[in-house]
């Protein structure tokens, strides 16, 4: 369309995620060439729920893409193409007409569904569910959302049943926003996620729809993770018609930004929450450890499958130790303070902040500290609190290798976390295998880059991708087995604790 004159030599990756939005461009080496970010407001409006405003939401989009023009003076005409990353499950309902949002967007971390959740266990539905989408039923999901938001907005479901509202995650949000509300689009690996979704044959579940109502008419057309969905509305401030031609889940496109095209490769991502993702190639296998079955990426007509293990809390918990406990000021201290104890004196904290992921389930499980006495300090809680993500991490690779029969040697990970190399120590320790952090650990935005960057022919294939993949540092175990079993059983103990205390 309008790209015309200067060569394109850039693609624009948005990464929506759930504490901040990111623009980063990307050349065509895949380095990064210039970053904006935005953090915006979380709406705590009970114990245990969150949520966003996704008017909020964007407009810290739009503000970071100004900054990232301005400030690297790339013009949009050296646009090739826009990847798009989000925030997983989050889900806002609104007005086709308006625009604007019924509710505020439900975050993927929210309980608010719970008893939703619970009603749907009862009637014997897990099974149903489990079969068709991959996933449990658990409040971590958009479907529970969406019905929620149609049973409490005033005169939404009346709406809803119209053909009035829309719902989307933010991938199909920010889509509808950048193309003027021409394109209600999403990706097969977003679709995944939201409960009403069958992963095997491709299509949303009139069944399961039938079991929340939700309305058919509400619902994005669901696109590969890498085609053109539509272009920026020239209007906006790009002044020209960029191609929108890339879209994953963030953990999916991490995974993707890794490069882990090989059935049985595997990443984790340390960002707000923590999740582990394996690359089951063209098979959808199903867990008995409490992991999920989902989509990776649909890509060159064909959809790819990855086992996922989820945990809800990990960077959040630093952020807690930061804003709530006033422990550190940056979460980047929480490296100095945890090497200043050689270890944490048998402290262990389980933040179960919203319930506990894979492989628990638990909604109703909350946040606990074990072993304290009077010769604990900052350091050792401090400590503990990151030791948490990697223990978590631990229950997550075990269900892993369980269910895949696959035992792993090495992890890629990224995310905001990985600059931590206290953690990353103690996560090879603790799981015995080489964690490597590659060279560009905004691996996330990546992905999207390369999805985008492929269905607009600015890299030719997943072989060309794969050759930029450089590790930057590899973490290898140093810890004696005994130790670690002994730290490991320590975790245990105190999550069965925590689990007991409801
Ligand atoms: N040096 C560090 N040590 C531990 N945690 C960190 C460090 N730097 C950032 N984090 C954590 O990483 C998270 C940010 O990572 P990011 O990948 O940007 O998350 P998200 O995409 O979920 O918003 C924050 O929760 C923050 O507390
Ligand atoms: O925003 P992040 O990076 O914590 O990722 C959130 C996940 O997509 C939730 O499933």
């Amino acid at each position: 369309m309008a790209i015309t004159g200067t060569k394109p030599s850039y693609i624009l990756s948005l990464d929506q995620g759930t504490t901040s939005s990111r623009a980063i461009l990307f050349n065509q080496k895949g380095s990064i060439v210039h970053t904006a970010q935005k953090e915006f407001k979380q709406y705590f409006p009970k114990p245990g729920w969150v949520e966003h405003d996704a008017n909020e939401i964007w407009l810290s989009i739009q503000g970071v893409i100004a900054a990232v023009l301005s400030e690297s003076g790339v013009q949009p005409a050296e646009i090739a193409g826009i990847g798009i990353t989000n925030q997983r499950e989050t889900a806002v309902v609104w007005d086709r007409h308006t625009g604007m949002p019924v509710y505020h967007a439900i975050v993927w971390q929210s309980r608010q569904t719970a008893d939703i959740c619970e009603a749907l266990k009862a009637q014997g539905l897990s099974d149903l569910f489990r079969k068709r989408t991959g996933l449990l039923i658990d409040a971590y999901f958009s479907g529970t959302k969406i019905k929620w938001i149609l049973d409490h907005v005033d005169g939404a479901r009346e709406k809803a049943e119209r053909g009035d509202l829309l719902f989307g995650t933010m991938d199909t949000w920010l889509i509808w926003k950048l193309t003027g509300g021409k394109a209600h689009v999403t990706d097969y690996s977003n679709a995944s996620r939201t409960l009403i979704y069958n992963i095997h044959e491709l299509k949303w579940d009139e069944e399961l729809l039938g079991h929340l109502g939700i309305p058919a008419s509400m619902l994005p057309e669901v696109r590969s993770s890498s085609e053109v969905y539509g272009y920026t509305q020239e209007s906006f401030f790009f002044g020209s018609a960029i191609p929108i031609a890339g879209a994953a889940g963030d953990q999916q496109a991490a995974l993707f930004g890794q490069a882990c095209f090989e059935k049985g490769m595997a990443k984790n991502t340390y960002g707000t929450g923590c999740f582990m993702l394996m690359n089951t190639g063209n098979h959808a296998i199903p867990s008995r450890s409490g992991l999920l079955t989902t989509i990776a990426w649909g890509l060159n007509g064909k959809v790819e499958y990855a086992l996922e293990g989820s945990i809800f809390v990990a960077g959040s918990a630093i952020q807690w130790l930061r804003d709530g406990l006033r422990m550190i000021k940056s979460a980047k201290d929480s490296e100095e303070y945890a090497k200043r104890v050689a270890s944490t004196d048998g402290v262990y904290v389980v933040p179960a902040f919203v319930g506990l992921g894979t492989p628990y389930w638990d909604s109703d499980v909350r946040g606990a500290v074990f072993g304290l006495t009077r010769g604990t300090s900052k350091e050792h809680f401090i400590r503990a609190t990151l030791e948490s993500l990697a223990y978590q991490t631990k229950d997550v690779l075990q269900a892993m290798e369980d269910d895949s029969g696959i035992q792993l040697t090495k992890l890629r990970v990224d995310g905001g976390a990985v600059k931590n190399d206290f953690l990353m120590q103690f996560q090879s320790d603790m799981l015995g295998v080489t964690v490597e952090r590659p060279v560009i650990s905004e691996t996330t935005a990546l992905g999207a880059a390369f999805l985008a960057g492929l269905a607009v022919g600015f890299w030719k294939d997943q072989a060309e991708i794969a050759a930029q993949w450089q590790v930057d540092e590899a973490f290898e175990r140093e810890m004696e087995t005994e130790l670690q079993k002994s730290l490991y059983d320590g975790w245990k103990k105190a999550v069965n604790a925590a689990m007991a205390f409801k």
